[in-house]
């Protein structure tokens, strides 16, 4: 117990650090928390999906993943703290609670761990994967252009030394296959979400065209809503819209593939903050960070076990 309480969420933690505490997690919430190694990445470093769950068999599920943009370190580190809260507040929050009696959730909080490790060793600024491409001096694909929605089309690049390289084909980084497999073979995912930084946006599918999904207006409204609880904490603003129209056409985006797979709330946050500081966001604004956005998450959650 004393191991949890000593570690400091307020601040940005290594690959072995993040890990150890992932161990702890579970040790202390045995009935709450498993631990899943879903693949390896590139570099052989495992991939580790925390499953929330209180019992049946493939219930209905929700997914979670941070730090797919290995730059973006307030989202891997608000994917600890929102772990860290929902083994907390399962069993003193009744909304959570009655959640997680009826469907579960799985976080992937380092999504890219190989970029993640390569943050802290060489480039603070590194975005891909590390996979070497063949006939290029170059490394690593956008693991947010690899996947199999719109591959290839506009708003990715086929430039192998550019930082939204598509990859030589759909699904061909293994970070995005574990995730594919993984979620194809439960079969019963119902919302797919993924936490990136930073502009403060909350958006829902498409990226690869400004076409309408045919969802839209739900989840732009479930999309609202759940900003309005973000912003009632501290005030921070955040703007709602598809992917496309809000910031800039995308494809091979993985709520894309999500959505297109049948997981209608598909939905992806761009964290704080707005440019002042941008992906180097002191370390002082990870807790209010979490703090807020765990409110939106919770809101999303909610819609979704009761929709
Ligand atoms: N995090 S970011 O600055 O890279 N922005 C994201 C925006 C984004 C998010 C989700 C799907 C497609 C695109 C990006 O991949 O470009
Ligand atoms: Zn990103």
């Amino acid at each position: 117990e004393r191991s949890i309480r000593s570690f400091n969420f307020g601040a940005y933690h290594p690959l072995e650090t993040i890990y150890s505490w992932m161990d702890t997690l579970v040790a202390q919430n045995p009935k709450l928390v498993t631990k899943q190694e879903i693949g390896r990445s590139y570099e052989n470093r495992p991939m580790y999906v925390l499953k929330f769950s209180t019992g049946g068999n493939k219930r209905p599920a929700i997914w979670i993943d941070t730090g797919i943009h290995s730059r973006e370190w307030v989202s891997q580190a608000t994917g600890v703290w929102t772990a860290n809260k929902i083994a907390t507040d399962y069993g003193r929050d009744a909304s959570l609670t009655s959640l997680l009696n009826t469907m579960d959730i799985y976080m992937l909080i380092l999504a890219n761990p190989d970029g993640y490790a390569y943050t802290h060793t060489n480039d603070r600024m590194w975005r891909k994967t590390r996979s070497r491409i063949p006939g290029s001096v170059c490394r690593g694909v956008d693991p947010n252009r690899n996947w199999d929605a719109g591959f290839g089309g506009p708003g990715a690049s086929r430039n192998p030394c550019s930082d939204s390289y598509h990859g030589p084909s759909a699904h061909s980084e293994i970070e995005v296959k574990n995730v594919v497999n993984l979620i194809r073979s439960h079969g019963n995912f119902k919302s797919f979400i993924s936490v990136h930084a930073y502009s403060q946006l909350l958006m829902y599918p498409y990226g690869y065209t400004c076409n309408k999904v045919p969802h839209q207006p739900e989840l732009d409204s479930v999309g609202r809503a759940a900003v309005q609880k973000l912003t009632s904490l501290y005030g921070t603003r955040y703007k709602v819209g598809s992917i496309c129209k809000i910031i800039y056409q995308a494809s091979g985006g993985s709520i894309d593939w999500s959505y297109n797979l049948g997981i209608k709330y598909s939905f992806a946050f761009e964290l704080r903050d707005t440019g002042r500081y941008g992906f180097i966001l002191p370390a002082n604004q990870i807790i209010p960070t979490a703090s807020e956005t765990w409110l939106a998450l919770k809101h999303i959650m909610e819609y979704v076990r009761d929709h």
